[in-house]
């Protein structure tokens, strides 16, 4: 019999429906047991046969997990315990920097013309608590070399609670003032804002396990739009299920849960292939993809990537979960 070890906040529980899942561990025979950093034995730890965690983000029990977790795999004698996702793996989600780094490599590695998905332009900026007007120009040669151009969507990166307030600069003035008002000394990606028709894939996946959920996104700008330098909003209310935002399309706001524009739809085979191509590059198997669709060229663009998602509008989660652990179990 199999038997797995687990750990996610009870907030995480609640909004995973949790329960469902250990319901389908037990039809499935597979014995089951919370980690707990003060109960758990090293013996306990040691004959479990896979780890399912998401031990992540700047929540303190995480925080504490994470680090309890990574002391055991770590003790002399422990065997190698198949752990999804690795937890280098799962953290490396925090540096959206780095990982989209990996990622371009994944997309160069490719024959010319066979990736089916692509990337924005990016750059990584570091605040120094420089004025804004000392920022502009030295702002304006890094967008030039990184090949990025106006608007950009502002996104810190690493453990930080800020982590959703983000911004849309439509100029480099409007960027300047971003990074002023950072704290000193965090990371900001400046992404090309991409115009896709105010619809945002979701892309669930659960090992082979691929589903694509539509949600309301930030509509496509226009020139009024950008006139205004810097526009912030919380990511927390663009494209959560139940998000409504003054940036969303007029109809779409209108809407409660989904996008309800005619949108353009991802094939089957396109989707499977992002899913393997990106988990094989991030080693992950518990991931989101959130994707939009480039208005102009058709391309499909990976703007996010998020470990252990919701997957609000998945069907089947708990049956997908059960199958993943069985296919790690067993190598
Ligand atoms: N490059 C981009 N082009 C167009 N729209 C974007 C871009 N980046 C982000 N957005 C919009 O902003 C929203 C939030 O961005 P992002 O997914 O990076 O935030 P997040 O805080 O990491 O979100 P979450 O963790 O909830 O997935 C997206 O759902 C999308 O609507
Ligand atoms: O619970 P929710 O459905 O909102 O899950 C969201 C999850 O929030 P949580 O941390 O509360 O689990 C987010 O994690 P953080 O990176 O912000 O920590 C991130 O993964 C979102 O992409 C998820 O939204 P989804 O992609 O599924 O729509
Ligand atoms: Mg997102």
């Amino acid at each position: 019999m199999i038997k797995i070890g687990w750990w996610l906040s009870e907030a995480k529980q609640r909004k995973f429906d949790w329960p469902a899942v250990l319901d389908a561990f037990a039809a499935h025979k597979i014995s089951q047991v919370k980690l707990d950093a003060k109960t758990t034995t090293v013996e306990e730890f040691q004959s479990l046969d896979c780890i399912l965690h998401r031990a992540y983000g700047p929540d303190p029990s995480a925080v504490e997990m994470r680090e309890w977790l990574q002391q055991m795999l770590a003790a002399p004698g422990c065997p190698a315990i198949p752990v999804i996702d690795p937890i280098e793996a799962a953290d490396s989600l925090l540096h959206r920097e780095r990982y989209f780094a990996r990622l371009s490599e994944a997309i160069e590695n490719h024959h010319p013309g066979t990736c089916q998905w692509t990337i924005p332009n990016s750059a990584t900026i570091k605040t120094a608590g420089t004025p804004k007007a000392d920022n502009v120009d030295a702002l304006r040669v890094q967008l030039a070399s990184s090949h990025v151009k106006l608007p950009v969507v502002c996104k810190f990166v690493g453990l930080t609670t800020d982590a959703h307030q983000m911004a849309i600069a439509s100029t480099v003035a409007g960027l300047a003032e971003f990074v002023a008002e950072a704290p000193v000394g965090s990371t900001i990606v400046a992404q090309q804002f991409v115009n896709h028709g105010g619809v945002l894939h979701k892309i669930f996946v659960i090992g082979s396990a691929v589903h694509d959920v539509q949600r309301k996104s930030i509509r496509d700008l226009s020139d009024k739009d950008t006139e205004t330098g810097l526009v912030r909003f919380d990511s927390s209310t663009i494209s959560k299920a139940t998000s409504t935002s003054p940036l969303h399309q007029a109809a779409a706001a209108a809407a409660t849960t989904t996008a309800t524009t005619t949108a353009r739809s991802i094939s089957v085979n396109t989707l499977q292939r992002l899913a393997q191509e990106v988990g094989d590059c991030l080693q992950l198997s518990l991931f989101g993809i959130d994707v939009v669709i480039d208005s102009d060229t058709g391309e499909n663009v990976v703007i996010d990537v998020n470990y252990f998602p919701g997957y609000v509008g998945m069907p089947n989660v708990p049956e997908h979960v059960v199958r993943l652990v069985e296919a790690r179990c067993r190598k």
